[in-house]
């Protein structure tokens, strides 16, 4: 699968482990930065990568911040994204299944690097249910578009 990755200063070191992780399973990992620890803002790294999940580039992302607050709620402000911040296992597969999330949004400084790489396997082997689920994102969608 092809995965948009990125992240601020707080993230990096997250960031680098989940891409050697994604590597090694065989998916192609387009990485959207930071590049250094320098200090940077998260909502410069998050639009560009939210832009394109939206537009069908990429069919996720995921985005890490110090807390994984920031980055999504940044994220959140593209239409169609649907980011979700998860920081246990359940809610990551719940975030696919259920809301049609198309961005993960973590917390370096939250979480430790092992649960940090099972969330986003379960995230990532999730699918979307529809059904009931379905009528629920095409509220949010309605939402955004200033249809309710
Ligand atoms: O978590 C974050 C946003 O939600 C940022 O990573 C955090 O605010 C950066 O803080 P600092 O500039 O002090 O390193």
């Amino acid at each position: 699968m092809k995965i948009a990755v990125g992240s601020d200063h707080g993230g990096l070191d997250l960031k680098t482990a989940i891409v050697n992780h994604l590597e090694a399973q065989g998916h192609e990992v387009i990485d959207y930065g930071t590049d250094s620890s320098d200090s940077c803002d998260y909502p410069l790294i998050a639009l560009p990568l939210a832009k394109d999940v939206a537009a069908g580039k990429l069919p996720l992302g995921i985005l890490i911040c110090g807390t994984g607050i920031g980055i999504g709620i940044a994220a959140n402000k593209v239409p169609g994204v649907r980011a979700a911040l998860c920081h246990d296992t359940f809610s990551a597969h719940a975030a696919r299944e259920h809301n049609n999330a198309n961005i993960l949004t973590l917390g370096q400084r939250v979480i430790g690097q092992g649960l940090a790489l099972e969330i986003v396997d379960r995230f990532l082997s999730a699918t979307f249910e529809g059904g009931r689920h379905e009528r629920r994102v095409d509220e949010i969608a309605a939402i955004e578009r200033g249809e309710l």
